[in-house]
This record gives C-alpha cells, structure tokens and sequence, in this order.
C-alpha cells in the first residue's frame, strides 16, 4: 500500500520530465525501457524505503537486545563473541555477495581460485569461536550457557535480516538512481524558453538557408544537404517529391521538433533556434486558431470526389492570407499553390509556378505529375 503512494509521487514526477525531452530523445530511447523505469523502478524504490525500512529497523531492535542479553549473561563471553561474529557474518556477507555478482562464466573460473582462500578464513574464525567459547564458558552454568547460545543464534539471525535488507536498500539505491537520472534530465534545448515575438508583428516568411540535416538515431543517412527555400509571407508553398525524400522531415524542422546540424532556418528573419519552442508551435498549425503559418501534411487516402472537393473547399479558406507550407499530394492543391518546391537528392531540385515547372518536359516536377494523373486514370480504369 505504502509502496504504491510512493510509485504514485514518483510515477507523475517522472513523467513531468519525460514530457520536457526533445523528440530526439524519444528517437533514442525505446518506450520499453522508460515504461520499465516508470512502472518497475518506481515499485523497488517504493518497496525499499518502506517495507524494507521496517525489516531493516527490526533486525536492529533485534540485535540490540541481543547483545544487550548476551552482555547481561556474562560480559566477558559478549566482548569475544562480538569480536567474532561480526567479522564472520561480514565475511559471509561480502563473499555472498560476491558469488552473486560475478557472471556465470567467471564465477566457475573465479570459485575455483578464491574460494579456498575466503572459506579458510570462515573456518579459521569458527574455530576461534568455538575455542574461545569452550575457554570462556569454564565459570558458567550448563543454563547460562545455553541461553548465551541462543542469544547468540538470535544475533545471527538479526545479522541475516540486516544482510538482505541491505542488499535490498542497495536495489532500491540502483533503481532510484535511474529514476533520479531520468527526472533530472536536461532537455538538449528548453522547450519553453527563448523569444517571442509579439502576434500581431508576425508574418510569416519562412526560409530554409543552407541547410544539411541528418536524424540524430541516424547520422550515417543525411536527409538534406545544402538546401535551401524561401516561403514568402502570405504564400503558398506546395512540396512535393519522391516517398522518402524527406517532405515531412522539412515539417519537423521547422517545428524545431529536431535542431538541423549546419544552416539557418529563419522565421520573419530570426533563427528559429532563438524563438521559444512552445510559441513557435503554438503559432504554427493548429488550424482551428487564427495561425499566420500553416504547415499542412496532406493525407493521401483516396477520398471519394464529393469529399474531397469539400476538404479541398476547406483548405483553400484556411489557406487564404496566410503562409502556408503544404505536403501535397493532390494534384488540385499543387496546381492551386502559388510555387511548388520539388524535393530530390538531400535538396530541392526544382522551385517555381506549378504551370512554369509542367513546361519543362525533362523536369522532376513535370514526370511526377505525368506518373500522379497516369496512376489516377489507371485507378478509374479499375473502378470502371
Ligand atoms: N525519426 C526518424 N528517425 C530516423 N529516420 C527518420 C525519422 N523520420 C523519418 N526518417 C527517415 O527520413 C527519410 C525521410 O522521411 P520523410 O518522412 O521526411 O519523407 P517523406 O518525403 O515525407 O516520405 P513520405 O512521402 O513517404 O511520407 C526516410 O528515409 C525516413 O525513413
């Protein structure tokens, strides 16, 4: 019960922190792991600092008044076997331990070795017990001495119960240091600081300056070398190019949802890494607001014609008066855009009026659009 109020604090304080990392972050690190950090290690950690608390103090209580008896009993017999038990049960302790952290392989190759070495020494130590006990006990009682035994076994007993209580505290040690490193984690940049610009003085022209971009999960595969795109304030950009090259990563970008690695990608002339990530979002997209910039990532399910002239009717009200960035698919969107930046190899291959680009018979623009309409009327063909 006490264990799980505690993973109930945990838990949210965690999960505050996981909310404030970058997406990159979430790229690198698998769902698995921080389900299992926030579920699992919440619970050790909750188990160790309550339960474990309470056997821990009790083994204590337990050894004290052991002691205390033992001393009671015959105080010279208490002081040697203090002198011994002690060292014994850390001795076990420690090679317990041990035994347990080593790996399967190592523990066969190292047992061999320095078992004989620590085992000597416990039994060097019982030895001694058992001497010592025989020499102190002359002057004793055959009650005396047996209730100074049993004290003693009750000591050992306590020494036990502080062992794994140990151990457990040390497992709730190691599970609460990855919860800690979790909840302390910086963000690689604030999400909620920086610039912002006041609503009223924004336009919106949005450019792309030389950029190169590669995921963080996957430096090796650049995404965009060199590119460069300028979306004037009030315009319609429709982008366009092969599945894959990288249309809905230029979203990303300027959501600043990942950082590009080299270049400027400028909002009205700031660098968006100076903008506050939060405002930057919060004025880009959410159509069902007032936004000066629409990034808008088309979807390409066939919808029947009636609605697609009804979505089609509902974005061009959305678009008017506003930049607007469009991943077309739609060959009405593309023709209707003011300029239409075709991407291809890591760049942007061809940029200009939709009409202008269709008059160049060798262009990418030009062969996209004759595969769009050919795979269109195919389509009806099948439907017919
Ligand atoms: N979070 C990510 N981490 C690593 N690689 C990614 C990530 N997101 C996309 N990619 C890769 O980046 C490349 C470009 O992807 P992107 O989704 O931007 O292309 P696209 O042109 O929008 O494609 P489509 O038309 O199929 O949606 C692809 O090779 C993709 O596998």
């Amino acid at each position: 019960m006490q264990a799980k109020r505690l993973s109930e604090i945990y838990v949210p304080l965690s999960s505050q922190s996981i909310l404030k990392q970058e997406v990159a972050f979430f790229d690198r690190t698998r769902t698995g792991e921080l389900i299992n950090r926030l579920s699992a290690d919440t619970t050790v950690v909750g188990h160790s600092i309550t339960d474990n608390l309470s056997d821990g103090l009790r083994a204590v209580v337990q050894a004290a008044a052991g002691v205390s008896m033992m001393f009671y009993v015959s105080p010279s017999l208490a002081c040697f076997v203090l002198l011994i038990v002690p060292p014994m049960a850390g001795l076990a302790i420690v090679y317990g331990k041990y035994l347990r952290s080593i790996s399967k392989r190592t523990q066969d190759a190292l047992a061999q070795t320095t078992q004989t070495g620590l085992s000597g020494n416990l039994m060097i130590l019982s030895v001694l017990y058992k001497g010592g006990l025989l020499m102190a006990s002359q002057n004793m009682t055959v009650g005396e001495l047996s209730s100074f035994l049993m004290y003693t076994f009750w000591i050992g007993i306590s020494i036990a119960g502080l062992s794994s209580f140990y151990s457990e505290m040390m497992k709730g040690f190691g599970a609460g240091a990855r919860l800690w490193e979790l909840q302390d984690r910086k963000p690689e940049f604030p999400q909620n600081e920086g610039l912002v610009l006041p609503s009223d003085q924004l336009k919106g022209q949005l450019e792309f300056y030389d950029v190169s971009f590669a995921y963080p999960t996957r430096k090796e595969a650049p995404i965009f070398q060199n590119l460069s795109l300028l979306v004037p304030a009030g315009t319609i950009m429709a982008v366009v190019g092969p599945s894959g090259s990288g249309k809905s990563s230029l979203v990303s970008l300027l959501l600043r949802l990942y950082d590009v690695d080299t270049g400027i990608i400028t909002i009205d002339g700031h660098d968006i890494r100076d903008l506050n990530p939060y405002w930057l979002r919060s004025h880009i997209g959410t159509v069902s607001q007032n936004p000066k910039i629409l990034l808008l990532d088309e979807a390409t399910s066939a919808l029947d014609a009636e609605n697609e002239s009804l979505v089609q009717e509902a974005l061009e009200r959305l678009m008017e008066g506003r930049t607007v960035i469009v991943i077309a698919h739609r060959l009405s969107t593309i023709q209707n855009a003011n300029a239409v930046a075709v991407l291809d190899q890591r760049c942007i291959a061809e940029c200009g009026q939709p009409a202008e680009l269709l008059g160049n018979k060798q262009g990418l623009f030009r062969k996209l659009m004759e595969k769009q309409t050919f795979l269109q009327e195919a389509h009806k063909q099948a439907l017919r």
